[in-house]
């Protein structure tokens, strides 16, 4: 597997429905090592669409490490040293805004951290200057873009905007704070965005979330959620996933300026 820098290599981090990519052609798998510990599976590196990809399952392959166990370190960084500069986030999340129906893909462009006790920066030790990078704009815009156009050409329901809220899990929310998240400006709900997507800033890569709604949150519907309604959502929203991705990354890897 190259190790070498190469910004023409695209990252995508599977979360829930999305252990593995089928339509990935294999060139490799390698299980990496970090300064971190070891990322959360193997890094599967193959030809999508005729571009280079390198795939990684951030609850592991099975689907066994929940979402405030995940060692977002080393998946960042096992990512960033097998040559990747953009990564597409690809989470399961729930619905606040009335829009984000299940089977909906959102496409967020802001975020709000409510994790706590997770390794969230790699700037700590005995360090020459304390680092405070900028996160005014957490997902990365150009690449929001791509995948926008990809869901817009591919008939893909979506929504180009949101709030997503980053809760700690691994149990979901209470309808109360649902409610505080809606009234702090939150449209969606997941537990791993962050702190992947700070991570990835911190390296300087482009990092972009592709949400896929899979239940109401609590409260936002008459029933209670269930992993019932996660699967059946999951089985019907997940091929617009795999459409929006197959459409763009060449696109993503073709973007080589890499944000400051
Ligand atoms: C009830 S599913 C909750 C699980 O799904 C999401 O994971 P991911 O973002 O990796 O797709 C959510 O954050 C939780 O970890
Ligand atoms: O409702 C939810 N809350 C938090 N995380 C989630 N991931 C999928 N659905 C949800």
């Amino acid at each position: 597997m190259k190790t070498e820098t190469d910004n023409r290599v695209v990252g995508i981090i599977g979360g829930t429905g999305l252990t593995s990519l089928a339509e990935l052609e294999v060139v490799g798998r390698q299980a990496a090592a970090t300064p971190y510990g070891v990322p959360s599976s193997a890094l599967t590196r193959g030809s999508l669409q005729g571009q280079s990809v390198v795939f990684l399952s951030r609850h592991g392959n099975p689907h066994r490490i929940p979402p405030h166990e995940v060692n977002y370190r080393a998946n960042i960084k096992a990512l960033y040293d097998a040559g990747v500069r953009t990564v597409v986030g690809v989470n399961a999340v729930g619905g606040i805004h009335p829009d984000m129906e299940p089977a909906c893909v959102v496409i967020p462009d802001q975020i709000i951290d409510y994790t706590w006790g997770r390794s969230g920066t790699f700037f700590e030790g005995d360090l020459e200057n304390v680092t405070h990078i900028d996160f005014t704009w957490p997902y990365d815009q150009a690449a929001r873009d791509i995948l926008i156009q990809a869901a817009t050409a591919h008939d893909v329901a979506f929504s180009g905007f949101g709030v997503y809220g980053a809760t700690q899990g691994p149990r979901l929310e209470t309808a109360a704070e649902v409610r505080r998240l809606e009234q702090d400006g939150c449209d969606l709900v997941g537990m791993t965005g962050m702190p992947e997507a700070a991570l990835a800033a911190e390296l300087g890569m482009r990092y972009v979330c592709l949400g896929l709604v899979v239940n109401r949150a609590a409260g936002k519907s008459d029933q209670v959620v269930s992993m019932e309604e996660i699967e059946a959502a999951i089985e019907k929203g997940m091929s617009g996933v795999h459409r929006i991705l197959e459409a763009s990354v060449a696109k993503l890897a073709a973007l080589t300026d890499l944000p400051s």
